[in-house]
């Protein structure tokens, strides 16, 4: 695991972004396309205003998918697919190729569980983004969901439906195999809880904190506020 501190967020947003940028584009250079994925959540929004404006990248060879998704209607205000949708597939990155965890034709409200087809085609992942909860929790692969051990499991699908206890609705998350094959893996981070939980989960095992999943080979971003 490699730790980089930041003196303040507005830096760590503004070199991550450009971090991200130089590693697609440098995937690019020797292949015909790239799969980024991105977290949900209220951290990596400033990220994804600053990547979405790349006008050097060719957006139309990068597939854009998220890490997870909450199962609700896809114009919530708590749709990782709606913060996706405003704040990076716009601009530039508009042209990018968006694949999504469910079908936009399943209803989430009904519950219908259709995932999308197209994930396994787009993988490994060139560079894979994720948040972290002081649960030590990644993607929605949460300690205390029900469905932790299978998603896990080196034989799980790329997308798996978990139940999450503490949260207000069922997720849908890569599975951890998917997670764990990325090319290179950040972890962006803010806050003393979140640091702690990092050092933390480094003594734990996967049950206890999924972000051990990847935390050895991936490089963590971290600012105070
Ligand atoms: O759907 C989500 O919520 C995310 O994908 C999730 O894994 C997130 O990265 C962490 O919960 C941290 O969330 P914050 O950035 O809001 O602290």
């Amino acid at each position: 695991m490699k730790f980089v501190e930041y003196a303040d967020a507005d830096m760590m947003f503004l070199a991550l972004a450009d971090v991200i940028a130089g590693s697609l584009e440098n995937h690019l250079f020797s292949e015909e396309t790239a799969t980024l994925v991105v977290p949900g959540g209220t951290t990596p929004g400033p990220i994804f205003d600053s990547l979405s404006a790349t006008a050097h990248l060719d957006w139309s060879r990068i597939n854009v998918l998220l890490s997870d998704e909450r199962w609700v209607p896809l114009d919530s205000p708590r749709s990782n697919t709606k913060l996706l949708k405003d704040r990076l597939l716009t601009g530039p990155a508009a042209a990018a190729r968006y694949v999504p965890l469910f079908c936009d034709a399943a209803d989430p409200s009904a519950g219908a569980l259709a995932l999308g087809p197209s994930v396994e085609d787009v993988l490994p992942i060139t560079v894979l983004v994720l948040g972290m909860g002081a649960d030590m929790h990644t993607a929605s692969l949460f300690p205390n969901s029900p469905q932790l051990a299978g998603a896990l499991d080196p034989k799980a699908p790329a997308v798996v439906a978990v139940d999450v206890p503490d949260q207000p609705e069922d997720r849908v998350s890569l599975s951890a195999s998917v997670l764990r094959g990325a090319i290179s893996t950040h972890i962006v981070i803010k806050g003393a809880d979140k640091r702690a939980a990092v050092e933390r989960a480094q003594h734990l095992d996967e049950m206890a904190a999924p972000i051990q999943t990847v935390l050895s080979s991936a490089t963590v971003h971290w600012a105070e506020s």
